[in-house]
């Protein structure tokens, strides 16, 4: 018994040793795995046993760059601890043996490793919402033998790890299991759950008896699917950046991966890190086109169409009405008197008048109509589909609206309104100075009333 990876040495170095095992529970840092590595090393190629608690299984891919070792996960039972020992013994000279069938085996693992990697990124190509890429990764990895589910899960905004995606080959629904899809880190089984360890720690996790992880609950969830060996693996879009997710395997054996198996898993997670990326990005990119077409095509204070996207609007509705022969309806209105609002109340109490007007016209419209700010306090309506008759009767009732609409710290106002259908032939040059004359009208009659524009 060494306490201290330096007595180790020390008695490696004054006597042969058949086999060494290291006991990795309680070593913490960065500088207890070098020291580990450098007795692995020490060892050239003799009989090492690790026993690797779960939470650090993601020392054993760089313990084993060290030199050959045979590894269990811990905690473990004593019969087992026998079995590994044993096992650890009689390793290196059953591998002479049956070098020959060791390496066919290996050989296998990869084909079937490489195998799922197509599959994975077949899944990733050409697919960029993420929840079809998700699911479609799920049924790839599910394709690897022993995995009866496999499961994706994605950090949202704020820290809220999400179940994204999983497939299942054994009935297992983890949704289910855990009570929740979101806001996962938040459970109790955050630090026993491996996915959610993963995801905590940056770390990949293997697991090979549910039971270790501690919560009897999860255990008994997992052993009624048949899950003997949970690896989950960290996603992240590159190296040391953040952690966006991860990826859980359950198989339905023991696994105990080999160097080349946890790096072929490891440039899995890789791909996955990527696509994922890509889709975030997406996503991202998606939403910022939608807010510049918002700023672009929007007025600030009101939150109605602006004079440029509306003017082009009311071209592409004359020219629709014209093909289809349907009726297009328009409608000018203006705030009466609204320098006085000004002058009285203040600007900032204006704009607030102004914006409320246009909030309380907007809610009275179709979703097909669209509310224009063509200047100060002067607005359109497009109506589509719309005869001058329903036209006039739609502005006589914002009309009344307005009236009887309480504005925030000032007095009511009143709209007076133009109206006028587009002419068969008509353009939007002559239609909006018809409409024009119609407003005018309706303020030189006293305001607060509708106009219906001259024919053509
Ligand atoms: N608060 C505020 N006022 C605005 C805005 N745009 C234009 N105005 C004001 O709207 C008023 C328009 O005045 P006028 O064109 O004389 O018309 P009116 O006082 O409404 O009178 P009539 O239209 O003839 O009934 C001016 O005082 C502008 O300063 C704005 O964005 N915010």
């Amino acid at each position: 018994m060494a306490e201290s990876f330096d007595s180790a040495m020390a008695t490696l170095g004054r006597q042969p040793v058949d086999l060494l095992v290291i006991d990795l529970d309680g070593f913490e840092d960065h500088g207890d795995l070098s020291a580990a590595a450098s007795l692995v090393r020490t060892r050239m190629g003799n009989p090492v046993l690790i026993l690797c608690p779960y939470s650090k299984t993601s020392w054993l891919p760089e313990l084993m760059t060290a030199g050959p070792l045979t590894y269990r996960v811990s905690p473990i039972l004593s019969s087992e601890m026998q079995q590994a020992v044993s096992h650890a013994l009689t390793e290196p000279l059953d591998a002479a043996a049956n070098a020959q069938q060791q390496l066919l085996d290996k050989e296998k693992e990869l084909r079937d490793l490489l195998a799922v990697q197509r599959n994975v990124q077949r899944a990733l190509t050409g697919m960029d919402e993420l929840p079809l890429m998700a699911s479609q990764v799920c049924v790839a990895l599910c394709t690897f033998p022993g995995v009866r589910h496999a499961a994706l899960f994605h950090m949202k905004e704020r820290g809220n790890l999400a179940l994204e995606a999983q497939e299942s080959r054994n009935h297992l629904d983890i949704a289910h299991l855990l009570g929740r899809t979101d806001q996962l880190l938040q459970l109790p089984v955050h630090e026993a759950f491996p996915p959610l360890l993963s995801v905590g720690t940056g770390e990949l996790v293997l697991m090979d008896a549910p039971e270790k992880a501690g919560d009897p609950m999860l255990a008994m969830g997992l052993h009624d699917h048949g899950v003997r060996t949970i690896l989950s693996l960290p996603l992240r879009s590159e190296a040391g950046g953040p952690v966006l997710g991860a990826v859980s395997l359950m198989f339905d054996r023991l696994i105990h991966p080999s160097r080349e198996q946890f790096s072929c898993f490891g440039s899995l997670a890789q791909f996955i890190s990527f696509g994922l990326a890509m889709s975030e990005l997406k996503h991202q990119n998606d939403a910022l086109a939608g807010q510049l077409t918002q700023i672009t095509t929007t007025d600030a204070l009101t939150g109605a169409v602006n004079r440029r996207h509306g003017e082009a609007q009311l071209d592409n509705e004359i020219r629709r009405a014209r093909r289809y022969g349907i009726p297009l309806g328009v409608i000018a209105f203006d705030i009466d008197n609204f320098r006085s609002v000004n002058d009285i109340y203040g600007y900032p109490c204006g704009d607030k008048a102004l914006r409320t007007v246009a909030m309380t016209v907007q809610d009275r419209l179709r979703t097909s109509d669209t509310l224009v700010r063509m200047r100060g306090e002067e607005f359109l309506i497009i109506a589509t589909h719309t005869a001058a008759i329903d036209a006039l009767k739609l502005a006589e009732k914002l009309r009344e609206t307005i009236a009887n609409t309480e504005l925030p710290g000032c007095d009511n106002v009143t709209i007076s309104l133009g109206v006028a259908q587009a002419g068969p032939e008509e353009g939007a040059a002559t239609l909006l100075e018809r409409l024009d004359a119609a407003l005018h009208r309706a303020k030189r009659a006293g305001r607060n009333c509708v106009e219906l524009a001259m024919a053509q």
